[in-house]
């Protein structure tokens, strides 16, 4: 039996030194705790040098013919993009808004009652790698993995849950088909189809994959510029497709242009690459380096599905993507064994991976 995702910590517990939440709309002024110096991130005030031309992350249409060929050069370059026309229904997307907006409006004492434990999955709480940095993120979270019944019940009254669930588990359903076109299509244009990846095709129906919901809300803030939403960091997954509300936030890195902010466009999706897709792409897939900032008027949400591997399947290059002069950059691991190194390594953890080839 795999293990699920609601088992990775078990065991491996994650205490988290400031899992005490503030209630943010009455700081009228940023506590020392939240405020970011280069000191605590070195990338804070990253900036091209000279100063880049306004580049950003593609759009791209997926119906379009040339839609594989797109996402592939996305991936190489970026490790980043947005989709529109992806198929998943405008109403669900304003359904999982919905409920997000409705979820962190709670008095903090309600979702304090599912807070996420040190050993457990889902639930309430600060970001995982909140244990990485000296200064608190100005955000709050909620980590949802299969149906949330258990834990929306702690939050809710019985009338609401069906009608909440019931988006929940659509949306999740919703992804998973996406993300799995997504997965193929940016294959292809490595060249790479189904045949060469045995452990997809052997388990039909995407019964190989498992997933995450992070839904994410960054409050109004009183001085942004000095406060960090969601520090940098990749994604351990194979894919993250990410939506935000109309509010601008999310931030990617580029050796070459800085901090770039990603715009939201309504109805449109983003998606990044994560740790596991650089792996089996043997590198050439970035996984982005993304954070998010916050702002001063507007409240910003964004729901991540973090979409990966079940834990008995070992992730490794594409053996088609591996040659006598490309050699496998990176030894084979499990989302389970990842996600473990991750929670003690954090961005150093495909380091921890990486294959070092005698010269
Ligand atoms: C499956 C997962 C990926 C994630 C850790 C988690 O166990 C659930 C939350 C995910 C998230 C979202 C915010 C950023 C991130 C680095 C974190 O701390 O929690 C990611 C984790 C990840 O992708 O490694
Ligand atoms: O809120 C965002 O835009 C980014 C969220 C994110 O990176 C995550 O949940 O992993
Ligand atoms: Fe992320």
């Amino acid at each position: 039996m795999p293990t699920m995702l609601t088992d990775v910590f078990r065991g491996h517990p994650i205490h988290l030194p400031h899992s005490h939440q503030p209630d943010f709309t009455s700081l009228s002024e940023l506590p020392d705790s939240y405020t970011w110096t280069p000191k605590d991130d070195p990338l804070l005030d990253a900036a091209p040098c000279p100063p880049a031309a306004s580049e950003n992350i593609p759009l791209i249409d997926l119906n379009h013919p040339d839609a594989a060929n797109q996402i592939g050069s996305a991936c190489r370059t970026w490790g980043a993009f947005q989709i529109a026309n992806h198929g998943v229904p405008l109403e669900l997307l304003q359904g999982i808004e919905f409920l997000t907006g409705s979820l962190f409006q709670l008095p903090v004492q309600r979702k304090l009652k599912a807070a996420r434990s040190d050993t457990g999955f889902s639930g309430y709480g600060v970001a995982r790698i909140s244990s990485f940095f000296n200064k608190q993120m100005w955000s709050e979270g909620f980590t949802i993995t299969g149906s949330p019944l258990n834990d929306f019940r702690k939050l809710w009254p019985q009338h609401h849950l069906k009608n909440y669930c019931d988006i929940v588990e659509e949306y999740e359903e919703q992804m998973q088909t996406l993300a799995s076109k997504l997965m193929w299509l940016s294959l292809t244009s490595l060249g790479v189809s189904e045949e060469d990846i045995k452990w997809a095709t052997a388990n039909p129906d995407l019964n190989w994959a498992q997933s995450a919901l992070q839904l994410n809300h960054y409050p109004v803030c009183p001085e942004p510029d000095r406060a960090m939403g969601l520090a940098a960091h990749t994604d351990s997954t194979l894919l993250t497709i990410l939506h935000q509300n109309n509010t601008a936030g999310l931030q990617v890195f580029r050796d070459d242009l800085g901090w770039v902010t990603v715009p939201p466009v309504p109805g449109s999706l983003v998606v990044n690459v994560g740790d596991l897709f650089h792996i089996l792409s043997n590198g050439l897939f970035k996984s982005v380096l993304h954070r998010a900032r916050v702002n001063q008027t507007r409240s910003r949400f964004s729901v991540a599905f973090l979409w990966g591997p079940q834990s008995d399947i070992k992730i490794s290059p594409v053996p088609k993507l591996v040659s006598p002069v490309e050699s496998p950059l990176y030894r084979s691991v499990t989302w389970t064994e990842y996600l473990r190194t991750k929670a003690t390594h954090f961005n150093e953890a495909l380091s921890m991976i990486r294959n070092h080839i005698d010269e």
